[in-house]
């Protein structure tokens, strides 16, 4: 048992927006896509690489909801699978990620089969499902509070990208615009979640730990992309 006083939620807070600057939003892939500096191919194996992401995070959900014996907890994460996946099939989340893949080139057939997801990227966004599915529940969802950092980034995304690829819509990414109200309201639920239910230092840190793993797996998913771009 830890004899350590537990952090105010200000502090328990704190320390988990302190993680920011290890967030995606400052890797130098990130920030040549925002300055328009990424060619074609580039952009198409970026895509190509998150959609694993994206179809992925149904299944982390899901092992969130296995491990969680909490109903109040359980009903609300159940709209995230649902987000992604769309209440019936052509619509949610995976399908505007689709679209975006069609705007930058890719055909769906050559996204769905996963020809162009690197080792490093399925390596880091299978840990991060693997964490979920082993860890108790309301670390991994701490796992997902890079959300919180999620939302300034995406609208600038949508600016810098509108601006400098001409070839890209508005309304090919409506996979970011439709997440940039998500992201806002489920930043601050779960947070909510996590400072309620993380109350012993040792779950605070735990929580604080999980939050740094996953900008690990979101820095290795642009290390691994980068690398592949330079290859090609
Ligand atoms: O475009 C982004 O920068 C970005 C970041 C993140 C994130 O920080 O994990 C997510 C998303 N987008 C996103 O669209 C999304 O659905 C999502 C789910 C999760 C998660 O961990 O459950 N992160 C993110």
């Amino acid at each position: 048992m830890s004899t350590v006083h537990p952090m105010s939620p200000a502090e328990f807070t704190g320390a988990l927006r302190g993680l920011a600057h290890r967030y995606w939003g400052s890797h130098p892939f990130h920030q040549r896509m925002h300055a328009g500096e990424l060619a074609e191919h580039e952009l198409k194996l970026w895509a190509a690489n998150r959609w694993y992401y994206q179809c992925q995070l149904p299944q982390k959900d899901a092992a969130v909801i296995s491990n969680c014996p909490l109903p109040e907890i359980r009903r609300v994460w159940l709209d995230r699978i649902i987000y992604h996946d769309g209440a019936v099939e052509g619509e949610g989340g995976a399908e505007r990620w689709l679209r975006l893949c069609a705007a930058v080139g890719l055909d769906r057939a050559e996204v769905l089969d996963e020809r162009h997801v690197s080792p490093g990227v399925r390596f880091a966004v299978d840990a991060y499902v693997t964490f979920a599915r082993t860890k108790p529940w309301v670390e991994a969802v701490a796992s997902g509070l890079t959300e919180m950092f999620a939302g300034h980034l995406m609208q600038q995304r949508v600016a810098d990208v509108l601006a400098n690829y001409s070839w890209i819509s508005r309304a090919d990414l409506a996979y970011f615009t439709n997440r940039i109200d998500k992201v806002s309201g489920e930043g601050k639920d779960t947070l909510d979640i996590v400072v309620r239910h993380c109350v012993t230092r040792e779950q605070q840190e735990k929580a604080v730990a999980a939050l740094s793993f996953k900008c690990d797996v979101l820095w290795s998913m642009l290390d691994a992309v980068e690398r592949a771009a330079a290859k090609e």
